[in-house]
């Protein structure tokens, strides 16, 4: 089993009570294996396969926290998330990460569900994510916004190393391997706030803005995750193409962006189950305050 140590806990024995039960109980808790997950990766996605519905209000979000092990390395799941768009502030809905710091978690994959805008991108495609685009955090929907948890974090926090550039390379590397370079690309995740798809002409702009793809979530959770030190890898499934041409008649529809998600689910846990095995093999985390003891 891979264990971490870490040098010092500063956060350690420091309950954080969420301020509305409905919210704390919005994750239905599938297996606990240990009181204290030890171990490291946390992945939020309704990409992976799960078709369901609780207090996750979205079809495909299924609202379950699912704890095990992986290749012999602890893992905690989240099967869905929530998003701006359901009403939740953007404290509630980055407030899990903040409690996978307190649990010991290190590194973070998120994945989710985005429009092409780049050109080259097909239906299909895994984009790993290089960089992203806080387009609600311009408009102060951020967040960090308001008094700055020193426990967690400083005021200022550098963004501009949020996904892990080793834990990139290593999830090209292993893409390569499994024969699937020919849909797997790198590019900048842009937010939007959502629930509407986007306009022509708001596509038009994000392209024109350096945006690669378009989603409503990952980039708060990115965000308060890099904050408290978290590692992050970021994988976004191209559900759909989003169109910059007024005389294209295709429209995008939350059905479609599931049917791609189940469509690419194996390929994706393949993926996941190899970078599991092999995320040891980055050792650079980031502030350097932890250690990898064992791995069997
Ligand atoms: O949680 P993600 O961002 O993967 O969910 C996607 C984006 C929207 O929430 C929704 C649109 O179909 O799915
Ligand atoms: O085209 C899109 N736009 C915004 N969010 C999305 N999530 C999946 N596809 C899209």
């Amino acid at each position: 089993m891979l264990v971490q140590e870490k040098r010092n806990r500063p956060l350690q024995n420091r309950a954080i009570i969420p301020a509305e039960p409905h919210y704390a109980a919005g994750f239905r808790a599938k297996h606990i294996s240990s009181a204290k997950i030890q171990g490291y990766i946390y992945i939020s996605s309704h990409s992976l396969g799960s078709v369901g519905l609780s207090l996750c209000q979205i079809p495909g979000h299924e609202g379950c926290l699912v704890f095990g092990q992986i290749k012999g390395k602890s893992c905690v799941f989240m099967q869905g998330r929530f998003h701006l768009y359901e009403g939740y502030s953007l404290c509630k809905v980055t407030f899990p990460m903040r409690i996978f710091k307190l649990m010991g978690v290190e590194t973070i994959v998120v994945t989710n569900a985005s429009g092409g805008l780049c050109q080259d991108f097909k239906v299909g495609d895994i984009m790993v994510i290089k960089d992203h685009i806080n387009l609600p955090g311009f408009a102060g929907q951020h967040p960090l916004c308001g008094p700055n948890d020193e426990r967690f974090g400083i005021r200022f926090p550098c963004m501009s190393d949020a996904y892990s550039k080793d834990l990139r390379k290593l999830v090209l590397d292993i893409t390569a391997e499994l024969g699937y370079s020919n849909f797997v690309r790198e590019g900048v995740y842009c937010m939007v706030s959502g629930p509407n798809f986007e306009t022509i002409a708001e596509a038009r702009m994000l392209h024109i803005l350096g945006s690669d793809s378009v989603g409503m979530s990952t980039v708060p959770e990115v965000t308060v995750a890099k904050h408290c030190g978290l590692r992050v890898l970021g994988l976004s499934l191209i559900t759909n193409k989003v169109s910059l041409d007024y005389s294209r008649e295709e429209k995008v529809n939350h059905e479609e962006v599931l049917q791609i998600s189940k469509m690419r689910a194996e390929m994706l846990q393949n993926v996941l189950l190899t970078f599991i095995a092999r995320s040891h093999q980055v050792e650079t985390i980031n502030n350097s305050n932890c250690i990898y003891s064992n791995a069997v």
